[in-house]
């Protein structure tokens, strides 16, 4: 069970992280915009905390940008159908194997109109508010959703929020910017990349 617990946390937290110093490496205006949000909610010598993610809108839309555009978990364990279920005027005939396509929903153009951009402002609504668009559904959805969200949704924007307080992530000069094909295993994680770090202070 710990086991189980450290092997899907680890995998899918190391590669959600590594995703956003990517996305952040690559977009030096969102990554601005996300430092100035941090630096005028939480002053320079503290760390940021929950209640400060809370007020951070166009971070927490950087983050759900980051859930989706990286597909981590693309598809999702397959589940066997226990009984007859008819849903939509749909029949799904007893023991249908039915395997959920995240990466389908994260990625359908008629949604989201340019899915292949990383663009947090799809989540910021006319008033500047953070709007959650539940067609993100990285941690899956019903009976076996992760258990991992509270902890994740903690842990990710904290770790991303601490890191741009105090550095900023970019391409290293003469060297290709790292590429946009996954390494595919059991979730999908970016290729080997180096970032430049320069620190804040
Ligand atoms: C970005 C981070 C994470 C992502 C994207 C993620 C995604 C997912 C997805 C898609 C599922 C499958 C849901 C389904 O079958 O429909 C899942 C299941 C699971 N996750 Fe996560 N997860 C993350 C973090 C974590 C963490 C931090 C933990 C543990 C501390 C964790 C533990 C689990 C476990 C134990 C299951 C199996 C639940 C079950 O079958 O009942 N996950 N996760």
């Amino acid at each position: 069970m710990l086991a189980d617990l450290l092997q899907t946390g680890t995998t899918t937290t190391n590669a959600t992280l590594n995703y956003g110093l990517w996305f952040l490496s690559l977009n030096p205006k969102i990554q601005k915009n996300c430092q100035a949000e941090i630096d005028s909610v939480v002053a320079r010598h503290l760390s940021p905390t929950i209640e400060d993610i809370e007020k951070l809108p166009y971070f927490q839309a950087f983050v759900l940008e980051t859930h989706r555009l990286a597909n981590v978990v693309p598809n999702p364990v397959p589940r066997i159908c226990p009984n007859d279920w008819n849903i939509r005027g749909y029949t799904v005939p007893k023991g249908s194997l039915i395997i959920s396509n995240h990466y389908s929903a994260h990625m359908d153009n008629g949604h989201w109109g340019d899915p292949e951009n990383f663009r947090p402002e799809r989540f910021i609504n006319e008033k500047g508010e953070f709007v959650i668009d539940k067609r993100v559904c990285h941690f899956g959805f019903g009976k076996r959703v992760c258990i991992g969200i509270i902890l994740s949704n903690a842990v990710i924007p904290l770790f991303l929020a601490t890191l741009l307080q105090n550095f900023t992530f970019s391409v290293v000069p003469g060297k290709i910017p790292p590429t946009t094909e996954p390494e595919i295993g059991i979730s999908l994680s970016p290729k080997e990349f180096e970032v430049k770090i320069t620190n804040r202070a």
